[in-house]
């Protein structure tokens, strides 16, 4: 007799779907459209960068794919199922350093949300908070309190409670904006390394076409507001190592001449006509 085996999502299903998303902001003034129409898909694994200029919409596009604000048009989904409200299958780690409860130990402050959502109970959220901190290199750090920490370690605190939470997609809106440069270079290779691990899925927000370059292995490239999708990129061949380099340069290149909407190869890029793969 023949058997039906259910079949597991095929690898090529997108984990996340935005779907035609325009996103407003309304005061009694005036309408502000953050994002117009957009459409991107996000595959499990991927490291997918969100990359546009300051005001394009790339941080309100964020907490749409959070939950945070609800599409005007167009809709989100995760997992083949709308996104309506914040949930624990999506986290989002921000840029502020001030994320952390200071009252609560490092500790705490990643087994809260397992705890709060009773995800778990009190001594498993304690082995995993410490399993995650041992992941972000901080376990020697468990009972210390945030202020006793640098930017850096904050943030991984927070990047440590967010994956704790083992959630489907983790969403980080400039997580290295405001640290030091070298701070900021060895954050984002600990983050690379920390996906090899666990190969958790990334949205990631910046507006450094290098930082975009580095941790993302798609980048989708958002025009000045309102964001639109100009281009989406293939930027797997590239990592810490190739930061420098004659390709490397030549993606940035090209990049910013897409961002903003220069010639690219000799050719003028109409914004309804765009280049899919560019590296
Ligand atoms: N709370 C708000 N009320 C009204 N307008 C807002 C609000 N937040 C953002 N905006 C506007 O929406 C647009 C998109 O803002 P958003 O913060 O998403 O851009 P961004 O690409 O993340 O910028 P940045 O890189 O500077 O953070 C901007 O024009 C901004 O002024």
């Amino acid at each position: 007799m023949a058997t039906v085996t259910a079949l597991k999502s095929a690898p090529d299903t997108p984990l996340l779907e935005v779907d035609g998303v325009s996103l407003e902001y309304r005061t009694p003034a005036r309408v502000v459209r953050a994002t117009h129409q957009v459409s991107l898909n996000v595959f499990e694994a991927d490291r997918f960068v969100l990359l546009g200029a300051s005001g394009c919409g790339k941080s309100t596009l964020l907490k749409a794919m959070a939950g945070f604000i609800a599409p005007v048009e167009g809709e989100i989904r995760i997992a083949g199922r709308k996104v309506t409200q914040p949930g624990p299958d999506r986290i989002v780690v921000f840029q502020e350093f001030d994320q952390l409860p200071p009252w609560k130990t490092v500790l705490d402050n990643v087994a809260f949300p397992l705890l709060a959502s009773r995800t778990l109970g009190k001594q498993e959220a304690h082995e995993r908070a410490l399993h995650y901190l041992d992941k972000v290199g901080l376990s020697a750090f468990a009972k210390a309190y945030p202020n006793t920490l640098s930017g850096g370690m904050k943030q991984r605190v927070a990047i440590a409670r967010a994956l704790a939470m083992q959630p489907k997609v983790l969403l980080m809106d400039e997580p290295f904006a405001a640290l030091d440069a070298l701070t900021r270079r060895k954050m984002q290779e600990e983050l690379l390394a920390l996906w090899d691990e666990v190969r958790f899925t990334l949205v990631f927000v910046t507006h450094s076409i290098e930082e975009a370059l580095v941790v993302g292995n798609r980048i989708g490239l958002l025009s000045p507001h309102p964001g639109r999708v100009r281009a989406e990129i293939n930027s797997h061949d590239f990592g810490m190592h190739s930061q420098g380099g004659a390709e490397f340069q030549a993606a940035a290149q090209r990049i910013h001449r897409l961002l903003f909407n220069e010639e690219v190869d000799g050719s003028p890029t109409p914004a309804n006509e765009l280049p899919r793969k560019i590296a």
